[in-house]
């Protein structure tokens, strides 16, 4: 927590225990088909993403996803810890499970979006097996001291960050490269919750 709080990123590996892991990439192989046909809604938009990443994406919903109950209680766990320790008043999250096929990246950028604040902290949980560093796909982050640091995606990595100060990108994957991505949020209550 350290140095999320000093560097604005951490890598925490094994954030995750087997049994979480089984969980999710079990829930990730029923639900691949359909996100895999997601994001083919309005032509304009698919154009706009697709130059831009080329992952796609299946959004997480706490009531619906019960079956991921684990994953929902370590979320408020490592809410409550970074509320604590990093003085921070995060309250909700938006969490979806991305598949870059062959090819996919995502390149440089910030991911607080103009004109929407509250998105506190990044937080990317990996799920990949045997992971190699040929296979690409590396998380590329430009640290404080302008430093590129390459972060490979290996099953049960978390890395979180700031999610106004670091820009990152995805270099191209050349295997399925699959990840739990998502942001916890700063609510002010009397907006009631978004999502999750
Ligand atoms: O999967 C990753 O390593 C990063 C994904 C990302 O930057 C995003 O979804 O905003
Ligand atoms: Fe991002």
């Amino acid at each position: 927590m350290d140095d999320l709080a000093e560097q604005d990123y951490v890598v925490i590996d094994d954030f995750i225990d087997n049994n979480l892991y089984k969980e999710i990439k079990n829930f990730l192989f029923e639900n691949i088909d359909v996100f895999d046909r997601a994001g083919i809604g309005s032509l304009n938009q698919h154009t706009i993403k697709k130059n831009i990443r080329g992952d796609k994406t299946y959004w997480l919903n706490k009531e619906r996803d019960t079956i991921l109950k684990d994953f929902w209680n370590l979320l408020e766990e490592t809410k409550s810890t970074l509320n604590r320790y990093c003085y921070l008043s995060l309250s909700g999250q938006e969490f979806h499970l991305a598949h870059y096929p062959s090819g996919g990246y995502y390149k440089r950028h910030l991911d607080q979006f103009e004109g929407r604040n509250n998105r506190m902290i990044s937080m990317i949980i990996y799920l990949n097996d045997n992971w190699e560093t040929e296979n690409g796909g590396q998380l590329e982050i430009l640290d404080k001291n302008k430093k590129l640091q390459l972060v490979e995606p290996i099953a049960k990595r978390c890395v979180l960050f700031k999610s106004d100060k670091v820009p990152h990108a995805v270099l191209k994957s050349f295997k399925d490269r699959y990840s739990l991505t998502g942001w916890l949020l700063y609510q002010p209550t009397s907006l009631g919750p978004l999502l999750g």
